[in-house]
């Protein structure tokens, strides 16, 4: 895959400017029934960082979002975005952050443009800047061509992009991107990840993404917090993992491996198979 520029030294240099602190996370915890989907999450991230949430299918990464965006409730623990607590001041939150889920955000019956205005008036965007910034987006992503197509037409990197500029309508100050490259080619899969990189770099944007592609978070990540079975088994940045093995030229795999005695790729069932090629088909 190609490694993006520059990104490990500007996390090391993020880290140490003290940058504030844009979310945090206290004793998160999310219970189905008796089982424990995300038990005691504590992780900070600090504003203009890629933070990546890792680890296989049923680890609880989705659900930590999912808590995060306030669309599920917290059974215990507390979560903050920029100082407002994700339970008790949710209308505050939803305005600071955006979200692409891993299931389809985009109409396919509608246009790039239609989906945009769409999420242009979700958003309260006023009506005489909506077309501005409908087209300051499309220019973003590189999708002007295709504004007045339908998106079932389009490619699967083109849908994922649509879907991360709905979501940056609104200029989050945090972006939340659940398993963002699953289903896509590498071609697709690197320019998506060039534009994470360039919404961080020109927009100051936070970037929170779950991922199970471990090589894809290491060149991406400033820092990452690798999850099993609804655990955080280890955090940090990912050179700052791979060197405390003390193993040269360790990777990412190697860390997880490490703290878990398991592979990334242990427990795929049918159901994350299933899922898998779905979000493929439909990514076309
Ligand atoms: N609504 C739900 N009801 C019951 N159990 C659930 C629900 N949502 C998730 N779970 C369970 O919680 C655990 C964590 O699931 P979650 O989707 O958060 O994991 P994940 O790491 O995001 O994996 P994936 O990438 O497969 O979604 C799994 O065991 C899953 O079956």
């Amino acid at each position: 895959m190609t490694k993006l520029t520059g990104n490990t030294d500007l996390s090391e240099s993020l880290l140490s400017n003290h940058k504030p602190v844009i979310l945090e996370t206290q004793g998160l915890t999310r219970y189905f029934g008796k089982a424990a989907a995300v038990n005691n999450l504590s992780i900070t991230v600090e504003q203009g960082e890629v933070f990546g949430l890792l680890g296989p299918n049923g680890a609880g990464k989705s659900t930590a979002i999912k808590m995060l965006t306030t669309l599920l409730p917290l059974s215990t623990g507390s979560a903050t975005i920029a100082g407002y607590d994700v339970t008790h001041q949710s209308a505050q939150v939803r305005r600071l952050f955006g979200y692409v889920p891993q299931a389809l955000s985009a109409d396919g019956s509608l246009t790039g443009y239609e989906n945009l205005l769409i999420f242009a008036k979700l958003y309260d965007i006023p009506a005489k800047y909506r077309q501005r910034r409908i087209k300051e987006v499309l220019d973003f992503m590189g999708l002007q061509a295709a504004a007045h197509r339908l998106v079932r037409n389009y490619s699967g990197g083109m849908i994922r992009k649509l879907e991360i500029a709905q979501s940056i309508m609104h200029h989050p100050k945090i972006l939340f991107l659940d398993e963002p490259t699953v289903g896509l080619d590498p071609i697709a899969r690197t320019q998506v990840w060039q534009l994470v990189e360039q919404l961080r770099v020109d927009y100051d944007t936070t970037i929170f993404l779950t991922t199970h592609f471990l090589e894809e978070a290491d060149n991406l990540c400033s820092r990452v917090a690798i999850m099993q079975q609804g655990q955080v088994v280890t955090k940090g940045a990912p050179n700052e993992l791979k060197a405390s093995l003390g193993k040269p030229n360790a990777t990412l795999d190697d860390v997880f491996i490490h703290y878990t005695g398991d592979q990334i790729t242990s427990g795929v069932s049918y159901r994350d198979t299933a899922r898998t090629r779905r979000t493929a088909q439909r990514l076309g």
